[in-house]
Formats: C-alpha cells, structure tokens, sequence
C-alpha cells in the first residue's frame, strides 16, 4: 500500500540476488578481457603458420564477448509481477471494457480443425462477462473444414461454457481437459460430465471425419447458410471474403443451455488474390482488427495462435490489472504472457520449451522496459495496435462496453464489414506502416512491439503460476531449425530495418532494452563465429598445431574460468528454470545446430535479400501435428532427420569433420605416447573442444551410420557432407593419411630450453624410418648465428645410430635394425629457446623383403600399399617443406623485399609441386582401384 492508502492493482518485485550476480558476471567480464589479452598479445609473426587462423580466432573472441555483454541486459535487472484480481473485481466488475480475442490459422492439414477448435474454445470459456468478450477466427487457408468444425463448435460452447461455469473447470479447451482427468470423483460432475464428454466425441467424429475425407458430406451444406459463400471459391489463394458472425451476442436468442449470453463467434476468411500480397499473420490481424472494430470493438484486443489454448481462465482478469491500475495502467501498451508448451517431453530433445527465455530472458527485459511481444498469449490496447502515440496526459478511462445499438441485422453488419477485409481496403493507406502489425517481416511481431515501445508506451511481461497458454512445440529437427530460420532472419532483417533497436530505438528505449533487443537481433551473425570456432581449431588439432595456451601457461586460467563459469551459469539458470540436466545438455546441442544451420542461412538471406538478390522471406508454418511414427519417436525422444533438409548438410558436416580430427590426433597418442604427453599439454583445449563437439554430437553418427529407422539422416545427406569434406584439399589429405593407414606421420612444434626426448616405437624390425626437424625460430633478437641444435638417435639397447650437431634443419632416414623403443633427444646449447617442428615417420615395406610371404600373393594389394607409402611419404615431404618455409619466411623478415618475394616463389612452387604429386597419385591410386574392381 502506498502513502496515500492506494492500492494498486499489480506490483512489481525485483528479484534476489541480484548484487550477487553482478559480482560474479564482473568477475567473467575480467575472465573474457583477459581471453582478448591473450590473442592480441600473441599473435604469430607474419609468416609464421596460422596467422591468420588466430586473428579469425581474435575475432570470433571478440564477437563472443561483445554477445556475451548483450546477454547481460538479460540477467542484471530481473522483476516479476503480481496482480490482484479481487481487487480488480472490487472496483471494476461493472464496468470492464469488451475484450475481442483474435485466433489465427493458415492451414487446416497442419493446423487440424479440431486443434482450432478447441484453442477457440478455451477461449469463448474465459472467465469473464460473455456480453463483453469477442472471439475471432481468421482462416488464411479460407477452408470450410474449418467454417465447419467452427460451427459445431458455436453449438458445442452452448454446452461446454456453463459446464466450465459450473464445474470450475481448467483447463478450458475440451480436450486438454479430458485428457486431464483420468479419475474424477465428483458424482454429480461425474454424471454431467459423461454428457459432456459424449457431445465432445460426437462433434469431434463428425469433424475428424469431414478432414479424413477432405470434403463435407452435400446436406452439411444445407445446415448453414454460411457454406454458400464458398459457392465462389476457388482456391485458398483466390476467393472473396468470407464472413460469418456464427453467435451475435447481441441477439437475445444466442443463449447458452442455461440461458445466459453467450460471447460473439466470427469467422472470416479475408479476401485473397493471387497479385495482391497478403502479408501472411500481419496480414490477417489487421484484417481482424478492422472487422472486429465494426462488430465488436473491444477495447482490448487478446492474440493467441490456433494451437495455444487457455489453459488460466483468469488470464483475462490478469491482464486487466495492468491496464487499469489507476497509478501506472495508463503507460502499458501490451501485457505479454509467455509461450509455453503443452507437448514437451521430459528432455525436451529440440529445446523447444524456450525456458530460459520465459524464465529469465523476459523477466530481465520487463526491469528495462517490457518485454516483446512475441505474437501470441498478448493483450493489447486496440488503439496503441492502431498507431495511437503515447502522451502522458491522457487518461485511463476505459469505456464500459456499451450495448450496441443493433439497428441493423446480424447479415447486414456482415455484408458491411466484408469490404473491410478486402485486398483493396489497404492501398495508398498506413495499414501495415504506421497502423496496424507491420508488414515486410517474416516476425511481424517483434517488429510491431519495438515500433509501440519506442513510441513510448511500456509493455509488461505476466508469468503466472499457472500457465496462461499452451501451445504445440515442434516435434521434430527440420520443423525446429525452419521455426528458428524464420525467427532469426525476421530479427536480424528488423535490425537492419529503419526500426533498428541498434539505431532507430536510440534514446526512445532505455539502454538496457536495446541490448535486450539487440541479443535476439544478433542471433543470425552468431552463426559465423560459432561455426569457425567449431571447425577451425579442430583442423588445427589435426594438423598439430596449438591455438590455445597450454595448460601449465597461467594464460590457460581465464580460458577455463570463462568456459566453466559460463556453461555453469547456464545450467545452474536450466535447472532453475524447471529444465534436467539432460535437457540442458540437449539445449546446448540445438543451439549448436541452429548457430551452424538456421542462423546461417537465415544470415545469408537476410545479406542477399538487403543487396537485392532475394524477395520477401515467406512464413512457413510450423506443423501442429506429426504421423504416428514421427511422433512416437518424439516421445521416447530419438532425433528425428527423417527428411532430408539442406540444414543436415552443414550439420553432418561438421560432426565429421570434428570425428575425423579427434580419432586423428588420438592416433598419435597411441601410435607416440611421448609425442602424445607433449601434445596434449599444448592441446588440451583444442582437444576438448573438440571432443566435446564430437560428443554433442553423437545423435547425429548415430543418425548417419548406425540407426536404421526411417527418423535416420537420408543417406544423400551423408554423401553431401563427405564430398563437402573431400573438398577441403588438405583435410582430405590427412583423412587418408590417419584414417586408411597402418602408419602415421606425427608432426610435432615444440619449444626447447636445455633437452627434450622423444620416443618412437618401431614395429617391424627392418623398417625405415623417416626423421625430419626445422628448428623454427630462436627466440632471440640479437642472435641469429648461433642457433642450431643437436639431435641423438638410439636404437632400443641404447646404441647410438645417429648423431647430428649444431643442424638448423635435417632430413633423413635409417633402418631400424632392431624393433622396439627408438630415442630421438634434441639438446639447445643456445642460451635462448627454440622452436622446433619434428617429424617421424614409419614406412613397413612388406613388399621389400618378404616376397614369398603367403598373404602377399595378390600383387595388386601390394601395388595399392606401395602406392599408399609413397602418399605418406609425400605427405612426409611436404610437412618438412613447409616447416622450411615457415623458417624461411621467420628468417626473410629482415631481408629485402626481393628475397622474401623469391622464398615465397620458391615455397609455392614447391608445394604446388608437391600437391601435383599427390594429385597424380591419388588419380593413378583410383586408377589401380578402378581397375581391380574389373
Ligand atoms: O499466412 C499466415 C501464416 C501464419 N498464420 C498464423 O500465424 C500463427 C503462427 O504461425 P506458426 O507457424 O505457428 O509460427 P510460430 O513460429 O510457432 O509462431 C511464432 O512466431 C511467429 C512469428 O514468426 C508469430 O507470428 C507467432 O505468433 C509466434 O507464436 C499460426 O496461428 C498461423 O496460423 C497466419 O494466420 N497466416
Ligand atoms: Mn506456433
């Protein structure tokens, strides 16, 4: 209560522990400046190898704290709302202003009538004066199943709303609540409700059938004068307006079976032509909005998707306080509820209970300002919807609704209001601009919202206890991924667009907000640095070459302070919001997928789109319902690839390339364990990445290789993404040098003060072995004399089989006469440390010395082993060559610009020649394999 004794209708609470928090994201913010410390003050030379690579990798750092940053503006204000409705009915019972309820479907194949009917239901059943309520159905597929099923159901409600009256029921949508209750024990209600429950079944047979057929039987036709506007149909995309006011509230006869009012029931089809854009959802409000000002005209006007039912029958009631509280009402435009879903499964596979967006995403926003409105579950004032600008004089007055005056019939109001539904209405007027839902954005929504908060009004964010809404979530990976396409790309295009939250919203919303905005605006340009993060240090793994500090490096601290205390911070915020572990691990792996997928081509439409060379995005629907066998998988939560999508592709992609570099370099451990150790203290970052992404991964091998349902990844997406990694010269190169053979090249870069050994353990005795090192770089300004290092090799008895001194670089090879544990031992005299790239390698010439051996006599296999030797060897060359080149390129640094020119010459040349050589093999390699299979 404040001082002058008022009481409010809602208050607002700040949440605990805020301070806390913002101790702890200080401490991350320390952790990510020191992460950029570290890649700017380590960037390689010029020349040096993967320049480049890290500063993408700076880059992508950057980006990733820039985003984090935005994040913020999520978490550092957190409220909650609390109303009082009995308060509400205390003051303003009599005088509650008409609420018009608008319910959209598109598609009656994916949004089955009875679904619609029952959202529609649930809705009529409100609790609340049904003289003031409106419900509107708009069909953008303008299809009599719907009309139909729309019609059983005005006849339904005559039943269904004084049962929910009686009974108190919840939820309000007949199936959702028989499917609820299993075992009731309320005699009376029992008895009721067998009837209730057996109108329910006769009505949806009837409409489960008109949708089997596809077609209603010829004497429904008869049963309602409405059907004879289809007379002039001819197809979804070109018809004339259809409008039907299925129950006038204001006619004394449309009575329930108790006698009381029932709420108006329109249905309308606008009218659609197949040259005149109809701005899909938009589109269809505005069309609602101007009908519904004719017959109705609530004041206030509620937004609810075909496939999200009231579930809180006092939602409406909810949403009043905000509006009419006294002190603050009269700056709220909207009051956004959040969208849940009736249809998650335990793990919730898809993420698709966006529960850390409702739970603490939107809540952070409402302390900055409002949240957005995101399209259903909302309730807006009817004239801030039409563009009314805020001004901070005007006051509150709601309007009773006032009986209309009914001069004129039912039928005339409806040929009255049909032209307002035309595709012509809109032409050379503000509809779609400054009136209305904006047009031109695949989410018409936010864009509208950000429109209404910068013109000044506030909006409110009502997560109540008990669900308000619930809709139909996703249930498989495709309809996920095109779900998220059309979200991002419609946020991105709006941060391009003249509405900006970056520019546009500039000091018409609190900061705060604008990041808010900013954060899901962002979504689509995520996917770049996330997709180079999720490649590019594992192909470095790969090629043994470390892009993060090693893990006795006190550089190695921030890196895990970020990664730990950010995906800590994330569970810890899952859980707290109702999530499993297990569905969190499943949360971070969709948003891996839609990063690298949806936001991706959501990012390159949106470019092309802005240079011209794309039309409008279109609105694809999500599908409400799924078959049999797709659902059932859905529910024991098994991914589902089923159709193919082009999404799969860089998918599958990048699962194989993260298996491919992961099992590559865990086979240099086991082929070296003392490489190994060494490796795996300058890798150990790179290698959890990447084993982390192997392992997130894991749904997709499965769908690959293993599973053999029909929910698998098509086999030409399997093809697609493998032909995707041969492109990649290099990488295909070491595929086949890691995967498809008994030897291994091992390159390892390390960094030398006094001594440094390394073993090798020879198989066969007899085999070469193939040595090459470069000794990199010195790290020494002034000297560059001196440097050099000398390298020892014995056999396993310890005898000494070379000896080379003071060599800056030396390629050579030796017989092991002996198998077992060979020792390679550098020592540095140099008072410096050095850098030194080291390579070995083992060639078994089975062919060379064991002619008469019985398993040797295909010659051809021999052929293809010989072939594959001299690939390696190859390979072997060409990490020497390019370890030359590096140095050369460390050592030209100080030379003229003519000698750099000419090593550069020099070193493509010769790796083109050497990429020749392995072009030629490799042709010659399919050539032997080609002709074996004749
Ligand atoms: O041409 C169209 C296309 C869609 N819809 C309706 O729009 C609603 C939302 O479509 P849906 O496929 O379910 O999209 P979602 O991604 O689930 O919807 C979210 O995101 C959309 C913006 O991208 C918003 O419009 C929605 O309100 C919001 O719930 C449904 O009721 C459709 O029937 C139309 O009325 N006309
Ligand atoms: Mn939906």
């Amino acid at each position: 209560m404040g001082n002058d004794g008022y009481l409010p209708l809602f208050e607002t609470k700040r949440a605990k522990g805020r301070a806390l928090y913002r101790v702890f994201a200080g401490s991350m913010f320390v952790g990510i400046c020191l992460i950029w410390g570290f890649r700017v003050s380590h960037v390689p030379r010029e020349g040096e190898d993967g320049r480049l690579v890290w500063i993408g990798l700076l880059a992508a750092e950057l980006w990733f704290g820039f985003y984090w940053i935005l994040t913020q503006a999520h978490r550092w204000n957190l409220v909650s709302r609390h109303t009082f409705k009995d308060r509400l009915s205390d003051r303003y019972e009599n005088e509650l202003p008409g609420v018009d309820i608008f319910v959209c479907t598109a598609d009656p194949v994916i949004e089955p009538p009875l679904m619609v009917i029952n959202t529609v239901l649930s809705v009529m059943a409100y609790d609340y004066p049904p003289e003031k309520l409106s419900v509107y159905l708009s069909d953008d597929a303008g299809s009599h199943l719907t009309f139909f099923a729309l019609l059983e159901a005005s006849q339904f409600a005559k039943y269904w709303i004084p049962f929910c009256r009686k009974f108190n029921v919840e939820p309000r949508s007949p199936a959702a609540f028989f499917d609820s209750i299993s075992n009731s024990h309320d005699s009376k209600q029992d008895k009721e409700l067998a009837i209730i429950k057996k109108l329910y079944e006769d009505m949806k047979n009837q409409i489960e059938n008109a949708t089997k057929l596809g077609c209603l039987p010829e004497e429904v036709h008869l049963r309602h004068k409405g059907f004879s506007q289809w007379d002039s149909y001819s197809s979804r995309h070109d018809h004339d307006t259809i409008l039907q006011i299925l129950i006038d509230g204001k006619d004394l006869d449309a009575r329930d079976s108790e006698g009381c009012v029932l709420p108006t029931l329109v249905y309308l089809a606008r009218e659609k032509r197949p040259q005149c854009p109809h701005h899909f959802k938009a589109g269809a409000m505005n069309a609602l909005i101007r009908v519904s000002s004719g017959i109705s005209n609530g004041q206030i006007i509620l937004n609810v998707d075909c496939d999200m039912y009231s579930n809180n029958s006092l939602a409406v009631r909810d949403a009043l306080c905000f509006f009419m509280d006294e002190k603050k009402g009269h700056e709220i435009a909207y009051v956004q509820f959040p969208q849940n879903f009736a249809n998650i499964t335990k793990n919730e596979l898809y993420s698709s209970s966006l529960r850390v967006l409702s739970e603490v995403e939107f809540h952070g926003l409402d302390g900055y300002g409002g949240p957005l409105y995101v399209g259903t579950g909302c309730f807006h004032r009817r004239d801030t919807l039409c563009g009314r600008k805020f001004r901070r004089e005007i006051d509150n007055k709601f309007s009773v609704a006032k009986e209309r005056k009914r001069e004129e019939t039912a039928q005339a109001l409806e040929e009255k209001s049909k032209a307002l539904a035309n595709c012509t209405y809109e032409e050379k007027t503000e509809w779609g601009k400054e009136m209305g839902l904006k047009y031109g954005c695949p989410v018409e929504d936010v864009i509208t919202g950000l429109s209404i908060q910068c013109q000044g009004w506030k909006s409110v964010y009502f997560n109540p206890e008990r669900k308000a809404f619930l809709g139909v979530a996703p249930t498989t990976l495709a309809q996920t991924l095109v779900q998220h396409k059309r979200w991002s790309e419609g946020d991105f295009q709006i941060l391009l667009s003249k509405y900006s939250p970056a520019w546009y919203a500039n000091g018409k919303i609190s900061l705060g907000l604008q990041l808010g905005y900013c954060c899901y605006c962002f979504w689509a340009s995520n996917s770049l640095a996330v997709l180079y993060y999720s490649i590019v240090p594992s192909l470095y793994l790969l090629k043994g070459i470390s892009l993060f500090p090693k893990c006795s490096s006190p550089w190695f601290l921030p890196f895990a302070y970020v990664a730990i205390s950010k995906y800590g911070c994330s569970l810890a915020e899952f859980l707290w919001s109702g999530g499993t572990v297990l569905g969190w691990w499943n949360d971070q792996r969709i948003w891996l997928y839609k990063r690298t997928s949806s936001y991706l081509l959501a990012f390159i439409d949106t470019i092309a789109k802005s240079l011209g060379l794309n039309s409008d995005s279109a609105f694809v629907i999500t599908a409400k319902v799924s078959d049999q066998e797709v659902y059932s998988r859905y529910v024991k939560e098994i991914m589902e690839f089923g159709a193919s999508s082009p999404m799969f592709t860089t998918l599958a992609t990048i699962a194989l390339i993260n298996l491919v570099c992961l099992a590559g370099s865990m086979k240099r451990v086991v082929m070296n364990e003392s490489i190994g150790r060494t490796y795996y203290e300058t890798m150990l970052l790179q290698v959890i990445l990447c084993a982390i992404l192997v392992l997130i991964n894991l749904p997709l091998y499965q769908g690959l290789f293993f599973r053999k349902d029909n929910g698998r990844m098509p086999n030409s997406i399997a093809i697609k993404s493998i032909m995707k990694i041969g492109s990649l010269e290099f990488v295909a190169v070491i595929l086949l040098a890691f995967l498809c053979s008994p030897n291994a090249v091992f390159g390892i870069r390390f960094v030398i003060d006094r001594e440094e050994c390394f073993s090798h353990n020879v198989k066969y005795d007899g085999d070469t072995v193939h040595v090459s090192f470069v000794v990199i770089k010195a790290d020494s300004t002034w000297h560059s004399s001196h440097e050099g290092v000398d390298l020892v090799v014995k056999g396993p008895s310890g005898d000494q089989i070379q000896d080379y001194r003071d060599k800056i670089s030396e390629k050579f090879e030796f017989v092991a006469r002996q198998k077992g544990v060979h020792r390679f031992c550098f020592s540095n005299k140099s008072p410096y440390f050095e850098t030194v790239d080291f390579d070995v390698h083992e060639s078994h010439f089975t062919y060379y010395d064991q002619h008469a051996k019985d398993e040797h006599f295909n010659p051809l296999l021999e052929q293809i082993s010989k072939l594959e030797e001299a690939l390696y060897n190859i390979q072997f060359e060409q990490h020497w060559l390019e370890a030359q080149t590096e140095r050369q390129a460390i050592v030209n640094e100080a030379m003229s610009k003519r000698a750099v020119h000419k090593a550069f010459y020099e070193s493509a040349a010769l790796i083109g020649a050497s990429v020749l050589q392995v072009y030629l093999l490799r042709r010659l390699f399919e050539r032997k394999l080609g002709m074996s299979r004749v």
